[in-house]
């Protein structure tokens, strides 16, 4: 079958088409429609090459890869490419990934790496280099991987800049002289088969690990360091400090100056309201607050479930100081400060059109949920036109600004224990709701919908609100997460929530955000973007950087992968049930040591 595209694919795995298809990826016009080449949808330059394993032979062309400018990753592992680098590589200031692996390059490494400073990951094993290991490598302030084992490379380690690199092997080579200590910490496996010493091999002198004796520092140059590091720590952080105090300072100005028209715009009193304000209003546990006149109810807030929240009536929630926490689908969330001594989040709700009864009905069986990761809603209330929600402000905020907020300097990395943790804590809390009837779903699954307590535990939030509202509701960012099947956004179904659930999952293991234009003109989505690097056997290149540094758990996150993948299925019938989801996934962080055997969840009402 070589019709259309297969041909293609055929073309480049033949030997002669090596250095053809080299050629031609530099002209801006094809290259996307070919597999292994992707490009940046406005621009249409290639920003990644992936040929491995295609039987790729002879020299790389000279003058020709230089040319992709925009290139974050070339990858041309497995095939049989030989002769010496050629130096225009080095010119591609883009890039994160090179991998070269297993292939016959010989020759020199060119020192010239200092202008690839966003260089993570770089893998030149298993081929015939030789000559030393670049000098210009210890520039690379961002480099996390290094890879240049099985190689004829000779002479000592050079600085390299030790903290970054979380994977390192130099195996099987002609290194020679001690191995610096800054390289403790990595396995023998990772330096033997050379002439080294010192590290987790031999020590060079009998007692000493790391440098060897000439260049040894002695006891009061290593004090002078340590006192020297000591005092520019303390100053960073008191630069840090006064930064910080600055920055609040300029937010809560901002902040107040919102909050004036917030209390004046978005939570006013709806008209038909007592002009002489509301009455102080006790709150009704458990729903009752619906009963009574009519009159009296609509000024009511319903307090509901356990009520862990503490009292407070609709003056001061209308009193209390706001400000705007984002517009979604179902209206304006609101963080409030109320003057009794505690923070709530408020949802206004928008495009409600249901009956006051049917609405009071829907809402208090959502009321009624209760789980450790479900964020519960704490009261509401009803009057026409006006419908607002109360639950818990959580204030470590969502999933989703954790994971692609702040990516510059500063940022937390989430590693996989606590990437784990969070998956189980969701899965839980929606493989709860669907244990409440087959009807019971949430909805609206994605990860602005996860929001973290600061131990990180997964509080699901918006479940049950698709049912309440009208058709004319515009969905936010729900695209990317939406199952294939649904069209509607209030015919929501369990299968559907697997399916955003298998997206989030992604979400979480590519750090690439589903709602983001994805990677081609042709609009793939993230789980379709997930499957076509799987099947290329890829896998290691979805997963996001800062997981790569998490060391022997590469098998568990390729389990929670193919779980991610199999919710995500294009068929319902193919997507597997909440409670196998989080069944799996518990026995996932259970072999990676991620359990979570913690404390109860504390009250999460914060007070201000
Ligand atoms: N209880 C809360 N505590 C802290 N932040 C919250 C809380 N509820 C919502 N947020 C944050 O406020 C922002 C707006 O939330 P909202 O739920 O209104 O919209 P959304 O999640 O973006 O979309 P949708 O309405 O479709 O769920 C989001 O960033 C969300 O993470």
């Amino acid at each position: 079958d070589l019709a259309g595209d297969r041909l293609a694919i055929l073309a480049i795995r033949s030997s002669v088409g090596g250095r053809s298809i080299l050629w031609n990826i530099s002209q801006p016009s094809t290259p996307c429609t070919w597999p292994g080449v992707v490009c940046d949808n406005t621009t249409n330059r290639v920003v990644e090459l992936h040929f491995p394993g295609m039987g790729l032979s002879g020299e790389l062309p000279l003058n020709t890869l230089g040319n992709l400018t925009q290139l974050t990753t070339l990858s041309l592992r497995y095939n049989a490419l030989s002769g010496q680098l050629p130096t225009d590589i080095f010119s591609l200031v883009n890039l994160r990934n090179l991998y070269l692996q297993n292939n016959l390059f010989s020759g020199p490494i060119p020192d010239l790496f200092s202008p690839l400073g966003n260089l993570v990951r770089v893998s030149f094993a298993s081929n015939n280099f030789s000559g030393n290991i670049p000098s210009s490598i210890g520039n690379l302030t961002r480099l996390a991987t290094l890879y240049l084992e099985n190689n004829a490379l000779s002479g000592s380690i050079p600085d390299l800049n030790r903290p970054s690199i979380a994977l390192f092997n130099v195996s099987n080579n002609q290194l020679t002289g001690g191995i610096p200590s800054k390289f403790v910490g990595f396995p023998e496996s990772a330096f033997s088969g050379n002439s080294l010493c010192g590290g987790p091999l031999v020590s060079c002198n009998g007692s000493e690990t790391g440098s060897s004796s000439s260049d040894k520092l002695s006891g009061g140059a290593i004090a002078g360091i340590v006192i020297g590091s000591l005092l520019g720590v303390l100053l960073i952080l008191l630069i840090l400090f006064f930064l910080c105090c600055k920055k609040r300072k300029q937010k809560d100005e901002i902040k107040t100056k919102d909050l004036s028209e917030v209390k004046q715009v978005e939570i006013e009193i709806p008209a038909d309201s007592s002009s002489s304000g509301f009455p102080s209003l006790t709150a009704a546990v458990g729903g009752g607050g619906a009963k009574g006149k009519s009159g009296e109810v609509n000024k009511k807030l319903v307090f509901m479930g356990k009520n862990k929240i503490g009292k407070f009536d609709l003056e001061d929630l209308l009193r209390a100081s706001a400000e705007v926490l984002g517009k979604g689908t179902f209206g304006t969330a609101y963080k409030a400060v109320l003057e009794v001594g505690f923070t709530v989040a408020v949802k206004r709700l928008k495009d409600v059109t249901m009956a006051e009864k049917e609405f009071r009905e829907k809402i208090e069986s959502v009321g009624r949920m209760d789980h450790e990761n479900l964020l519960p809603l704490r009261a509401y209330y009803f009057n026409g036109e006006e419908k607002l929600l109360v639950c818990d402000y959580i204030p470590t905020g969502s999933l989703s600004a954790l994971l692609h907020g702040n990516r510059g300097a500063g940022r937390m990395p989430l590693n996989w224990e606590m990437r784990s943790m969070i998956a189980l804590g969701a899965a839980r809390g929606i493989a709860y709701l669907h244990s409440q009837g087959a009807k019971v779903s949430h909805g609206n699954i994605k990860s602005s919908n996860v929001l973290l307590t600061p131990s990180y535990e997964s509080r699901v939030s918006d479940f049950g609100l698709a049912q309440l509202v009208g058709p004319n509701a515009t969905p936010t960012r729900v695209d990317g997460y939406r199952a294939p099947e649904v069209t509607d956004i209030r015919k929501v179904s369990q299968k559907a929530d697997v399916y955003s659930f298998g997206v989030l999952l992604l979400e979480l293991l590519t750090g690439k955000a589903p709602t983001h234009a994805l990677l081609n003109d042709e609009g793939v989505d993230l789980p379709r973007w997930v499957q076509s690097v799987v099947r290329e056997e890829w896998t290691s290149e979805v997963f996001d950087l800062e997981l790569l540094r998490d060391q022997n758990v590469e098998d568990d996150m390729v389990q929670l992968l193919q779980l991610a993948i199999n919710c995500s299925a294009q068929y319902p019938d193919k997507r597997p049930s909440m409670a196998e989801v989080s069944n799996q996934i518990e026995e996932i962080c259970h072999s990676s040591g991620s359990q979570q055997d913690r404390t109860p969840p504390s009250d999460t009402v914060s007070d201000s």
